[in-house]
């Protein structure tokens, strides 16, 4: 069949929408969409950029070409005179993971969130213009999750007014931080500040790691590179990095001390701030990752869909075409509501921008008291939408069958770089069990008169939500936003209230916390999930302009909040929000609405407005023409560059002579 082609075209045909409203929609806005359609096609047509070659590069020559890259696009940037939002777009085109990640979007951010003014005055300057490199070493050998339990510590000399830096043990080497390994030249380091002999908890210093001449590193620091990850290409163009500390020597100035201050005397003094905006930088790059999420997922939907539509299997009737696998129904349950969700993760990544730039505002108001739902929205969302994006790759992989796991799918190096974001930036049950933390504290105040805000507003009508039984009689019902919301409520507030009295059975809090941690995340869940529900239900509650973009919009919600109800539908019976009835109306509702999906899938993609360099994905290809060039692709790879391979006539070659002299005896 070589008539892909013709196919997307028909597709195309089939929308009822228009999606070129779609797209702003999904960029955010008209300039948005602008800013992306022009950076994306300005990389995509540089062959400096080009990446469908990187499957096939060793370690250090995926490094280089990474290095390259990186300097490459810093020229372009300088040159082209890009501001910071045009700069961010051009990196993530590029789509490589570099050291430079790091030092824009941690080593930077930490400095400015945590530095004093003179501080920031100092080194941002130095970092803007990329005369220092730095990155954001935390995480060690032994400890990675519990930051509080960090061992290198920073040691006040008052003789000097230094900090003596040092890895006092092999499990306190730094372990992990990306652009370590090889290229920076600073870090922020966390260590525990220690002052005569008195221990202040974790702190971040800047600390100069190489020389600025020579790159070599500096007395007392032993650096290198962690080793080879998972996955062929993937992260592997990061130097996910080691680093020792033996008595290195920094000004006291170097600590970051707009939380808390050391003085000349050596003594500490707390500013009138939580002591958790230290951990300010990872609140910050949390609420990137669940944009970034949308992202992930809606390349690898964009590929599956692209795809189900050119592939046939069965059903040819004489001799006709076989069917679009996309219209097995099958397809449809495991394809759609990754398309919902990539949509949902959309809507919730603007709406957590928004939270985490008005919480950011509020501190610098000395306003704090929005930071515990800021903390526990970006913990909870991280966790859900990573989870979610990580296994929906995956499970876009099994939707283009055989060919979904050649590197020239695009799919493979998709998920090996994806999937370590359920780990970093907070272990995703460990982000949950915050988040269920934060749930329980809200709990347990409801009857003090502290009204519950934000995203946990709902809990102040608990007795109500106790009470609650779906009214749901046919399927359409679940098409009203107010029945699915409620559901969502009641299944999440049952689910925490009932944590919450299992917890008061047990006399020592901690001890029930840890025994009921299974629970707690479930809690945790469902409260995530009421969230992103919501926030799409929000935003159909706008203005949406554009021919049946709305519709599909409705239609894109109800079957992500529907779907979620499916799979989890033993928690919305057990709480006994809904009966088993209701549950079938449910699932009769989402065919309808897979139905509904199926003309506008292809459109529904198209409006991501991925060219194909970014996608790097012969089954995503925007024409379809998927068979010709896989079949031009395989000739490419390079154990196809002679026809009797290496190690033929040394390995096997005498095995076939020996096999044959064998026969002749
Ligand atoms: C003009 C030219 C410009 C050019 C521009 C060029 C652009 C270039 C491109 C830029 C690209 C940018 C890309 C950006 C994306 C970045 C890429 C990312 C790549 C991957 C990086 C990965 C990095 C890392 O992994 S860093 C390490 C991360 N580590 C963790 O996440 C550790 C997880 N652990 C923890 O956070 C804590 O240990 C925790 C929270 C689990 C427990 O902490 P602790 O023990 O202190 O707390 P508790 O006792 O449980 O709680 C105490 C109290 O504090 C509250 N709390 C905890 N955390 C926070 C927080 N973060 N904020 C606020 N509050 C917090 C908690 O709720 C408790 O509150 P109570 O009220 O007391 O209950
Ligand atoms: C690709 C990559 C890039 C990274 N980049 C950086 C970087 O730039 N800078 C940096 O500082 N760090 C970085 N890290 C480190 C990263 O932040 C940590 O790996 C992450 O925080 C998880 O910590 P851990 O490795 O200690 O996992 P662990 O905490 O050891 O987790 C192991 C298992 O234990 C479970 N677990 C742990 N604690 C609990 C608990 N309290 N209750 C229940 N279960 C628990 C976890 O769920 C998990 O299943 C990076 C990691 C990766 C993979």
């Amino acid at each position: 069949m070589e008539d892909g082609v013709d196919h997307l075209a028909f597709e195309r045909n089939k929308a009822q929408f228009d999606v070129e409203d779609m797209k702003i929609i999904w960029a955010g806005s008209r300039q948005d969409f602008e800013l992306s359609d022009r950076i994306s096609r300005l990389v995509a047509s540089d062959p400096a950029f080009r990446k469908d070659d990187r499957t096939t590069l060793d370690r250090k020559e995926l490094f280089k070409n990474t290095l390259r890259k990186a300097a490459y696009a810093w020229k372009r940037i300088n040159e082209l005179r890009l501001n910071e939002q045009e700069a961010y777009k051009l990196r993530s085109f590029v789509d490589q993971p570099a050291f430079t990640d790091l030092h824009w979007g941690m080593f930077v951010p930490a400095i400015q969130g945590q530095g004093t003014d003179e501080q920031q005055q100092k080194w941002l300057p130095l970092a803007y213009r990329m005369q220092i490199i730095g990155c954001y070493a935390q995480t060690e050998l032994g400890h990675g999750s519990n930051v509080q339990g960090l061992e290198t510590t920073a040691t006040f000399d008052p003789k000097t007014d230094e900090f003596v830096i040092h890895s006092p043990t092999l499990t306190s080497s730094k372990w992990w931080p990306g652009g370590l390994g090889k290229i920076s030249t600073h870090a922020v380091a966390y260590a525990r500040l220690i002052i005569g002999g008195e221990d202040h908890g974790v702190h971040g210093f800047i600390v100069q790691l190489r020389s600025l001449d020579d790159h070599l590193p500096l007395p007392g620091i032993t650096i290198g590179d962690i080793g080879m990850k998972f996955g062929n290409a993937a992260y592997n163009t990061m130097d996910n990095g080691v680093l020792r500390f033996d008595h290195v020597r920094i000004p006291r100035n170097q600590m970051l001390m707009r939380v808390s201050q050391v003085t000349r005397e050596g003594k500490y003094v707390s500013s009138n701030v939580p002591r958790q905006l230290v951990y300010g930088t990872m609140v910050n790059v949390r609420q990137k990752i669940v944009a970034d999420a949308s992202v992930a997922l809606s390349r690898a939907v964009c590929i599956a869909t692209r795809y189900s539509a050119v592939r046939r299997q069965f059903g040819s009737h004489n001799g006709g075409l076989e069917t679009q696998v996309i219209d097995y129904k099958t397809q449809q349950a495991r394809l759609f509501p990754l398309l919902a969700s990539a949509y949902a993760f959309r809507f919730v990544g603007g709406w957590l921008k928004w939270l985490y730039m008005d919480v950011t505002e509020r501190l610098q108001a000395n306003d704090f008291s929005t930071l515990p739902e800021a903390h526990a929205c970006t913990a909870g969302l991280k966790s859900l939408t990573t989870t979610a994006t990580a296994d929906g790759i995956e499970e876009c992989r099994k939707l283009c069958g055989g060919h979904g796991y050649l590197c020239s799918s695009g799919l493979p190096e998709l998920f090996a770089v994806y999937v370590p974001a359920c780990t970093y930036e907070g272990d995703n049950v460990v982000l949950l069990l915050q988040v269920a933390r934060h749930l329980m504290k809200t709990v347990s105040q409801l009857g003090s008169g502290n009204k519950p805000v934000g995203t946990t507003a709902y809990m102040a009508r608990v007795e109500q939500l106790m009470q609650y039984h779906s009214d749901v009689e046919k399927a359409e019902d679940w098409l009203k936003p107010n029945v699915v919301l409620e559901a969502f409520e009641a299944r999440a507030s049952r689910m925490s209230v009932a944590c919450a009295q299992n917890l008061s059975k047990f006399a020592n809090p901690e001890e029930g916390f840890q025994e009921l941690a299974a629970d707690l995340v479930d809690a945790a869940v469902a409260h995530c999930q009421l969230i992103v529900v919501s926030k799409f239900i929000e935003k159909l509650q706008q203005d949406i302009p554009g021919k049946g973009v709305k519709k599909q919009l409705e239609v894109l919600c109800s079957i992500y909040a529907l779907f979620l109800l499916h799979k989890h539908l033993g928690d919305f019976l057990s709480t006994g929000c809904i009966n088993p009835k209701q549950g079938s109306l449910a699932s009769e509702q989402l065919r309808n609405l897979y139905s509904q999906v199926r003309p506008n899938a292809i459109a529904l993609v198209d409006a991501f407005n991925y060219t194909d360099h970014y996608l790097g994905s012969i089954l995503g290809r925007y024409d379809g023409n998927v068979y010709p060039k896989l079949y031009e692709e395989a000739w490419k790879d390079p154990l196809n560059d002679s026809v009797v391979p290496d190690g033929f006539k040394e390995y096997i070659q005498p095995m076939l002579k020996q096999q044959l002299r064998n026969a002749r005896l």
